[in-house]
């Protein structure tokens, strides 16, 4: 196996909190960005105190109350499944802070983390704040929920954003990569991948590949996987029969999303 793909390695934290990933443990080839996603039964707690990282808690799905000792948000989250494709809430805490997450309900969050060194205010991102779009044409259509794009400034450096895309569908397609400092003309930013998979004994294919080839994985990926995007272009095929979600998580030296398209597959956006 290649380096880029992660199953998920679960490994119980205290009674009813178990982590399914943590990128930093797997050693990811990443400077900017860092992901977990832990497992929270009814009433069990997952606690943390945040060192130089800043962090967005996405409540996957199931119901949780997330605390920084100053700011309560009881009961959030909306969803029982990904698939209801709704858009959940989150919480953006500012690096140094320490926090709780409680479930409410058998519950699934993400932890997205980037290094940060400013302080920002604790901010619940309700449901009803997340950007939708609808992306794409014909075969290349999907459906977008922005949870921290860089138009919103309550992070330092973390961009978040939730995709979905149908069976037969292909999505961060055509190729596009963000892996130059180089504005305005592209950001160098990170990225991960947190993949679900409708029904989920399916599984997606994820190309990562630079200009050079230096690096150059094709994966096929299954419920659950986490896809490490250090570089390059990036693209997700979803087979007939089955529908794709996924959470991504961007940062890197400026908050910035600009991206470049492969130039041989560019005209894929003017049929
Ligand atoms: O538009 C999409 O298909 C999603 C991608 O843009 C994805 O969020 C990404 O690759 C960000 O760089």
């Amino acid at each position: 196996m290649g380096q880029l793909l992660k199953k998920p390695k679960t490994k119980v934290l205290k009674q009813g909190v178990t982590l399914v990933h943590d990128t930093e443990a797997e050693k990811a080839p990443l400077k900017y960005v860092s992901f977990k996603l832990v497992d929270i039964q009814a009433n069990a707690i997952y606690e943390e105190t945040l060192g130089s990282y800043e962090c967005c808690i996405v409540v996957v799905r199931g119901t949780v109350t997330v605390t920084d000792g100053e700011h309560v948000f009881s009961n959030i989250g909306t969803r029982s499944s990904v698939f209801e494709r709704k858009p959940t809430d989150s919480v953006y805490l500012s690096n140094g802070r320490s926090f709780t997450v409680t479930g409410t309900s058998e519950a699934c969050i993400a932890l997205c983390y980037a290094p940060s060194n400013k302080q920002l205010p604790t901010k619940l991102i309700k449901a009803s704040d997340v950007g939708i779009e609808n992306r794409g044409q014909l075969q290349n259509k999907r459906l977008v929920h922005n949870i921290l794009p860089d138009s919103d400034k309550t992070a330092n450096s973390l961009l978040v954003v939730e995709v979905f895309t149908e069976s037969g569908n292909w999505s961060s397609y055509p190729p596009h990569k963000h892996d130059e400092d180089n504005l305005p003309y592209e950001s160098f930013l990170e990225e991960t991948y947190y993949h679900e998979i409708d029904p989920p004994q399916g599984f997606v294919f994820q190309r990562v590949y630079t200009e050079s080839r230096n690096i150059d994985e094709t994966m096929a990926v299954e419920n659950g996987d986490v896809v490490i995007v250090p570089a390059g272009y990036h693209p997700v095929g979803v087979p007939d029969g089955y529908a794709s979600y996924y959470l991504n998580v961007m940062a890197g030296p400026v908050r910035i999303w600009k991206f470049r398209n492969e130039k041989d597959h560019e005209w894929i956006l003017s049929r």
